[in-house]
């Protein structure tokens, strides 16, 4: 069997963040098709890896490779492989749901058919996707928010507490929908505090712990 294909490899990175070591000595790998999740206390590191591993955070020391780009470099091509969903949604509270795809999909240049079947897995449908997502609730928003980023069939997906604020339908969903995801061989990072939700579809397992990611 061909060994698996490496997506991110960081090597001893160390990030200040105003002087603080958000992540000190840190390594961390991802390989496709793999579930991963970050397990940690608040502050141990978690969202500045996911934003390391994303190209959007600078590093200080080490060695950072995403898609055997060195990320010392221009990290422009490697976004287009990678999705990253923060704590903030990122939706237009003026549009309604459907418009929200709609343009998400323009913009990532995706067939809109694609952003509603992942907005219907999330269940998604029906009368509210002509809602305003002004009005929808914060579990409403973070599924609209999680299918748009999945509908870009990026490579790899890294999702920051996507559990916050959905519910146990909700969280279900995101562990189907990530099942298919790695079953076409792309690779999704889960760094929550419900760790044990995900836990019997993860791959692997880290445990943050003042900025190193220990393997569990
Ligand atoms: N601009 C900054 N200046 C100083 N320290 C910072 C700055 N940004 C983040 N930090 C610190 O870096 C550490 C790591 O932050 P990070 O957001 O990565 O943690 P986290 O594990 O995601 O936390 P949480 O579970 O609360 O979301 C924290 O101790 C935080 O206080």
């Amino acid at each position: 069997m061909a060994p698996r294909r490496q997506v991110v490899k960081i090597e001893q990175v160390t990030v200040l963040l105003g002087g603080f070591p958000a992540l000190a000595r840190c390594d961390f790998d991802v390989f496709e098709a793999e579930i991963v999740l970050i397990a940690g206390s608040n502050g141990s590191g978690k969202t500045t890896l996911l934003k390391l591993c994303a190209g959007i955070c600078g590093f200080r020391e080490g060695s950072v490779r995403v898609f055997g780009v060195d990320m010392k470099g221009s990290r422009a091509d490697v976004r287009k492989f990678v999705g990253y969903v923060g704590h903030a949604t990122l939706l237009y509270n003026d549009l309604t749901v459907r418009e929200n795809l709609k343009f998400i999909a323009s913009c990532l240049d995706i067939p809109f058919e694609r952003a509603f079947e992942y907005a219907s897995e999330f269940g998604l449908s029906g009368k509210m996707l002509d809602q305003l997502v002004g009005t929808l609730s914060a579990g409403q928003r973070k599924r609209v928010s999680l299918a748009a980023a999945f509908s870009r069939e990026c490579e790899l997906l890294l999702l920051d507490e996507p559990h916050a604020s959905l519910d146990h339908e909700g969280k279900e969903f995101l562990e189907q929908v990530s099942i298919r995801f790695r079953e076409l061989g792309r690779s999704v990072v889960v760094a929550s505090h419900e760790f044990e939700r995900m836990e019997s579809i993860a791959d692997r397992r880290y445990q943050m712990d003042s900025g190193r990611a220990l393997k569990l």
